[in-house]
């Protein structure tokens, strides 16, 4: 079981100090969302801010949750920057991109993971599947923290774990939105074995606290 903690509602200023909080927690990957205003209408981070995490945490995973329909220039780019998993929409593109994007991932020593949003048919997932090390479900609409977990994704997680147990490999199957110490017991009890954890996290600036109740709850 993994706590992936999402740093797009963190306070930016202080991201530091909280990735470094949340370390000694025994947190080994953060998310990090980037934004394009195009594809999400909202905006976040670039290549850069994943190079300075992995300068200051280089024994950190930076798992990279790419909300941008231009694969063509962001992709290289986060990958050149330091992504240790990058996994981008399938919504995002047509399915011939999908798999030159997954191919380009793992030939380039990156994770490569695929994420569909909540509407997207999980069956989706048996054709990419021989490709993927990790699946992320949305449990809410992308494009900002802080929303309410999609009580049907329990239906979507245990589908996707079906499938995922079929193909007989170790794909980690990972939820995003709306998880805190009520959901995350659900979305685990469902086959989900990877949390992002946002603003549950870092609303209150009680990190390694919240780390070690999701811990306990997970256990
Ligand atoms: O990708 C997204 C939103 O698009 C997420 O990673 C959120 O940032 C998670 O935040 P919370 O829902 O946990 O506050
Ligand atoms: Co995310």
């Amino acid at each position: 079981m993994i706590i992936a903690p999402s740093i797009l509602n963190a306070n930016n200023l202080q991201l530091g100090n909280d990735i470094k909080k949340a370390s000694e927690a025994g947190i080994t990957r953060f998310h990090i969302d980037i934004m394009d205003g195009h594809f999400v209408p909202n905006l976040s981070y670039g290549p850069q801010l994943v190079k300075d995490f992995k300068r200051e945490f280089p024994m950190t995973d930076a798992e990279i949750h790419l909300m941008s329909d231009n694969p063509k220039d962001l992709i290289p780019a986060f990958v050149q920057a330091g992504a240790d998993l990058l996994e981008f929409h399938y919504e995002a593109m047509d399915e011939g991109q999908v798999s030159y994007w997954l191919d380009y991932l793992a030939s380039n020593g990156v994770r490569p993971g695929l994420v569909l949003n909540p509407d997207t048919p999980v069956s989706v997932l048996d054709k990419f599947a021989p490709k993927l090390k990790q699946v992320l479900l949305m449990t809410v609409y992308p494009g900002f923290g802080g929303q309410k977990f999609i009580e049907a994704s329990i239906d979507r997680i245990k589908e996707a774990r079906k499938i995922i147990d079929q193909t007989g490999s170790r794909i980690t199957l990972e939820v995003d939105g709306g998880i805190n110490a009520d959901t995350i017991k659900l979305a685990k009890d469902a086959g989900a074995n990877v949390f992002v954890v946002g603003s549950y996290l870092f609303k209150d600036g009680d990190v390694a606290g919240k780390v070690n109740k999701l811990n306990e709850i997970l256990a």
